[in-house]
């Protein structure tokens, strides 16, 4: 059995991950934290949770941590970078839902996040846990920078078109919308759901935090400077982000639906966890909603020279939690789908 720690257990990705590791055969939950809720039994909180789990929350305290084979951390950023170097001295093995570690350059990280970074020796050993593009570094980390929800949706749409060379690298727009979940548990006003129904609206417009990690994750891949612009949404829904993508092809008229149909389905043929809807279908998230599935589909409207691509996913799960426990089968060689055979909840 493997021992898996959870610091921040009372967050929605933390529940998230309590879930899914529920249905994990080869996995036991041993520690997991939450300062304010300390000493208060688990199932006391979650009443999903009752049976399944025989444990209370703790101090986020680093001997106990370290007598796991395994650590998530689902706290906010700039909390990971102060634990994780002593983590990993002990052996153990780490899986990162925040973005202390998803940016290699410490500096253009501190513009983002906010300070200085607290272990800026460990962001070159840190894999970006995409297992679609880094599926044999993932097998071989200690650390493991699991990406973000916006970045998975959007970056998983782009991957064959960048790959291949097709889309010019400098032109591409993401509009991105998420349910309110993707915000974290933690009260605010503008997630009241009284200020969000029957609402719609853009934030973060002029600069996302999610821009220069989705840009460097397709920078490194496409071999050239790739530049975005991010228009996040908020939705009156809980789960799910759906992003819709536009690039422009570099020799429009060359290739047809058909051919890009192809490409796409070639690309993800032998991923568990990527499914290419029919050309003329659309993803809809509540097709993906509790199931760790990204699925997409493409157009190439009035035959002109922009490719659309729409790409859905349940951000606590793909975008999250699901991801990570998909990082955490592959760093032990155990089946990628273990506890991740959830089927999407429709209606
Ligand atoms: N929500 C989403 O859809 C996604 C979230 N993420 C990322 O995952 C991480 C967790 O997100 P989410 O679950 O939404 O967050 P929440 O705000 O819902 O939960 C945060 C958790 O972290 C704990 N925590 C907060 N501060 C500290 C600290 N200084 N030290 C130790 N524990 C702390 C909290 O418990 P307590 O304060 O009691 O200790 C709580 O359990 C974030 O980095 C987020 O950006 C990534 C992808 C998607
Ligand atoms: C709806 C909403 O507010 N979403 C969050 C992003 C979600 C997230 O989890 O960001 P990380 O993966 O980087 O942690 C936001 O826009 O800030």
């Amino acid at each position: 059995m493997v021992k898996v720690g959870i610091v921040g257990g009372t967050g929605y990705t933390g529940v998230e991950l309590l879930r899914l590791l529920a249905q994990h055969e080869d996995s036991e939950v041993v520690a997991i934290t939450s300062r304010a809720e300390a000493g208060r039994r688990l199932d006391e909180l979650f009443p999903n949770l009752r049976g399944y789990y025989d444990l209370a929350f703790s101090e986020p305290d680093v001997d106990l941590l370290a007598s796991c084979d395994v650590v998530f951390f689902a706290t906010p950023h700039n909390v990971a970078m102060h634990l994780v170097p002593e983590l990993l001295a002990a052996g153990t093995r780490v899986i990162d839902l925040s973005a202390d570690y998803r940016i290699r350059d410490a500096e253009l990280w501190s513009q983002w996040y906010g300070e200085p970074h607290a272990s800026p020796e460990l962001l070159a050993d840190a894999v970006y846990g995409l297992p679609e593009i880094n599926r044999e570094q993932i097998a071989k980390a200690q650390l493991v920078a699991c990406p973000g929800c916006y970045p998975t949706a959007i970056e998983l749409g782009l991957i064959p078109l960048l790959e291949s060379g097709l889309v010019e690298p400098s032109n591409i727009i993401a509009s991105a919308a998420s349910g309110t979940s993707g915000a974290g548990r933690q009260a605010k006003i503008d997630n009241l759901a009284s200020e969000v129904s029957g609402s719609f609206k853009a934030y973060g417009v002029g600069g996302h935090r999610h821009l220069p990690e989705i840009e460097q994750c397709l920078s490194l891949l496409s071999g050239s400077d790739v530049s975005l612009t991010f228009v996040p949404h908020l939705l009156p829904m809980v789960r799910g982000i759906h992003a819709t993508l536009f690039a422009r092809l570099n020799k429009p008229g060359e290739q047809s639906i058909e051919d890009l149909q192809r490409l796409f389905e070639n690309r993800y043929r032998d991923e568990p966890f990527v499914d290419v809807l029919p050309n003329g279908t659309f993803p809809q998230t509540r097709a993906v909603k509790g199931a760790n599935h990204c699925q997409l589909s493409l157009m190439i409207p009035q035959q002109r020279d922009t490719v659309v691509v729409m790409s859905t996913i349940d951000n606590l799960v793909k975008g999250a939690s699901g991801q990570a426990v998909q990082n955490m089968n592959i760093m032990l060689g155990l089946p990628e789908d273990r506890g991740l055979r959830q089927v999407g909840l429709l209606p």
